[in-house]
């Protein structure tokens, strides 16, 4: 089999100490219609030292190559030899040697993605457990791949007999031939149960490991700290759990099995061709890399028709996502027929491109094809020239013939196999590198108050803040607030002056940059998050996420051993229970994703009802009924009024309607506590809240409102 493959490109990292960007060539094969592959793996390692010199070049001090000579034998042999040992040592390096430099900008929007590296310490650590299953596996590839290599040996033997009996046309040629037959059915057999065995050691292995791989991220993901989540995109995440695990357990089942496999067909099948006929050998690997030469100049203009083509289909689906993502405001705004016109000029437009492909694929097949077939047929001109002279048998120039395959045949398949290697590597190197991450806020650890010693009293002292991905500006600058036990603290203030910051303070979220947030006089620092988080603080915020199971599973979310009766308990506490029970499947009616198939004011009462079942002593409310229309909104305050009953509660406000009969009214501005005291109070001070009162039409938002003068001077409480 000849190579017909082409290279598609990645990009992977900065390289010699400057951010170049590179593009790996990583192999992917354009199989034929028969299942083999073509292979320029060497066109690639004989392209190593000349790659790597053109990057050297870039590097400040790198010294000039003593020559660029052309592609030469030695150099695949050179880059054969090498390429293990660059690879094993310094994966980058080999990321280097195969990348082509790419110092132009990116395709459009795409942000470049710095690579961490292999990390083969945690590879080690996944790989260990299955070593015993590895081993098994690596005999039995080792193994198939020597019975492989005497198959043609056999068949070159068998076609002998048949020249002999064909020729001299004396003897049985069922009983000359009938051992072979056998040994070589024995042979096929063998190599089968071989293959099967060691594909199915090398499943297990990569699929246990990908469990695990997968397990220890999302628990490392699910432990870091909330800024973490602030910086990355959740598609981010979602693609390093899937596609990069995905990709990372194919290339290392790849690994094993065609490259124990094809390396040892490879040296076995030429060992026996330099035995039948070193002539024929040696034209044969002259051949071989000049075709490999002109494949990888094709190979090189359908890589990037490739990635044109990806490109394509993921702006098509980009706006597919888009549109049905949104569908709600596409119909509020009748723009379906829009957003049809729009997809379908991006279908149209990859149509195109994948057409385009589709004629390069197939032009690249129809050469291959020829390029094989002239190469057969050299095979046996030449070869039959040499039987003609006597210089090899007729079953010699067979097992030639099939051996010259397979070699091809694995040729093409460590073709495939180091581009795999390279993507796996990266693939490997992305999911591997948030497993090593650790929180600087932990999930638990630290003292737990006993509910029955818990007063929940809360205290902001001269707290600072910015935040991580901000840290140049300071949201709150010296806040100091006292939520005294069992008082209703109601925080107002212009938007974007503090107060959720306030709120995700008192839940550990952050911890500030200066002073301190306490608990019963105890520093939050001190105290165990989990035990702070899963009993101490009840949250209920603006837009309450449920998720997409049963109403009674949403509620024990908030604990997860709550009885029946402790559910029920607290959807009636929260308002909740009538409209549950009015559902066909009461507390077992499914909500949908993120509780779409419910009212905003059901929502919320859920998320009440949650946050109430581990009966918090200290509450959080955020804006909790700001979305609501006036009739949710007199229901869902009836049940929040309930809830702070004897408890110590937050309330961020934006409806000042809904903060009149706090105990404390707390303003805040310049990311301070500007002034504070009771409804009444404050009206008669009239200051900044009475200024809000004035600018607000009691019922409509503040953020409706033009942004509050602030005076010099403030007042803390
Ligand atoms: N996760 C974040 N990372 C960086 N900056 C943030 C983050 N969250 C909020 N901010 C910034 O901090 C400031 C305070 O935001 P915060 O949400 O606390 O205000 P707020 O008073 O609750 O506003 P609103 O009333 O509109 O909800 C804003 O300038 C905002 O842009």
């Amino acid at each position: 089999m000849l190579a017909h493959l082409f290279r598609v490109g990645t990009r992977c990292s900065p390289v010699l100490g400057r951010p170049l960007l590179l593009r790996i060539h990583t192999s992917a094969a354009v199989r034929r219609s028969d299942g083999h592959h073509g292979s320029y793996l060497l066109s690639s390692l004989a392209q190593l030292p000349s790659q790597l010199w053109r990057h050297l070049l870039r590097a400040p001090q790198a010294p000039r190559p003593p020559s660029r000579s052309p592609l030469s034998a030695w150099h695949w042999i050179g880059g054969v030899l090498l390429s293990p040992v660059v690879l094993r040592k310094c994966p980058r390096l080999c990321l280097v040697a195969h990348c082509e430099a790419e110092e132009a900008p990116p395709p459009h929007g795409r942000p470049r993605v710095e690579e961490s590296c292999f990390n083969w310490k945690l590879f080690w650590q996944f790989l260990r457990p299955h070593l015993l299953l590895l081993g098994a596996a690596i005999v039995l590839a080792l193994g198939a791949a020597l019975v492989n290599v005497q198959i043609p040996l056999l068949l070159g033997q068998l076609v002998e007999i048949v020249a002999k009996y064909t020729r001299e046309r004396v003897g049985s040629f069922i009983t000359e031939s009938r051992n072979l037959s056998v040994r070589l059915l024995l042979l096929y057999g063998v190599q089968g149960l071989l293959t099967f065995g060691y594909l199915v050691l090398l499943s297990q292995i990569g699929e246990r490991m990908a469990v695990d791989m997968r397990r220890t991220l999302f628990s490392t993901l699910l432990q870091q700290d909330i800024a973490f989540f602030d910086a990355k995109k959740t598609g981010q995440l979602m693609s390093r759990l899937t596609t990069d695990v995905q990709e990372f357990k194919s290339s290392f089942k790849l690994v094993i099995s065609q490259g124990l496999r094809s390396c040892t067909q490879m040296a076995g099948c030429l060992v026996s061709l330099s035995m039948l006929s070193t002539r024929l050998t040696l034209i044969l690997m002259v051949a071989t890399p000049t075709l490999m030469g002109v494949g990888t100049l094709m190979g090189s203009a359908l890589r990037k028709l490739s990635r044109q083509s990806q490109e394509q289909i993921a702006k098509a689906a980009g706006v597919a996502d888009e549109a049905l993502g949104n569908v709600r405001t596409v119909r509020a705004f009748a723009m379906e027929h829009r957003e049809e016109e729009r997809y379908e000029a991006e279908l149209e437009g990859s149509r195109w491109k994948a057409e385009e492909l589709g004629r390069g694929i197939a032009l690249f097949q129809g050469l291959s094809n020829i390029a094989f077939n002239c190469m057969v047929l050299g095979t046996l001109f030449i070869g039959g020239s040499l039987v003609a002279g006597q210089q090899l048998t007729g079953g010699d120039l067979m097992s030639f013939l099939v051996a010259s395959q397979t070699v091809q045949r694995s040729m093409a398949n460590l073709s495939v196999l180091f581009g795999q290697v390279v993507r796996g590597l990266s693939a490997g190197a992305r999911a591997f590198e948030y497993m090593t991450l650790s929180p600087s806020i932990p999930l638990s650890g630290g003292f737990c108050i006993p509910k029955e010693d818990l007063l929940g009293a809360v205290t902001f002292q001269n707290v600072r803040f910015s935040y991580p991905c901000r840290p140049g500006f300071e949201v709150l600058k010296d806040f100091t607030l006292t939520l005294p036990p069992g008082t209703v603290v109601a925080l107002v203030g212009q938007s974007g002056g503090g107060k959720t910051t306030v709120a995700s303070l008192l839940e550990r979220f952050y911890d500030p940059t200066a002073g301190a947030v306490l608990l019963d006089g105890r520093d939050l620092r001190t105290l165990d998050p989990s035990c702070l988080r899963g009993q101490v603080i009840g949250f209920i915020s603006q837009e309450p996420v449920l998720f997409g199971t049963t109403i009674m599973e949403n509620i024990r979310f908030g604990k997860l051993d709550a009885s029946d009766a402790e559910v029920y308990a607290a959807a009636r506490e929260a308002n909740a229970h009538n409209f549950i029970t009015s559902f066909p499947e009461g507390y077992d009616t499914i909500v949908g994703e993120r509780g779409a198939t419910l009212s905003g004011g059901q929502k919320q009462r859920l998320a009440i009802a949650r946050a109430l079942i581990k009966q918090p002593r200290v509450l959080i409310m955020d804006e909790a009924t700001s979305a609501l229309d006036t009739e949710s909104e007199q229901v869902v305050q009836e049940a929040l009024d309930r809830a702070s009953t004897g408890r110590t509660v937050l309330v961020i406000a934006h409806r000042l309607s809904t903060v009149r009969r706090a105990h404390h009214i707390v303003v805040m501005a310049d990311g301070r506590v500007w002034e504070s005291g009771t409804h009444e109070e404050l009206l008669k001070k009239q200051g900044l809240y009475a200024e809000l009162i004035r600018r607000q039409a009691l019922d409509s938002p503040l953020t409706s409102t033009p942004p509050l003068r602030v005076r010099k001077g403030h007042r803390n409480l």
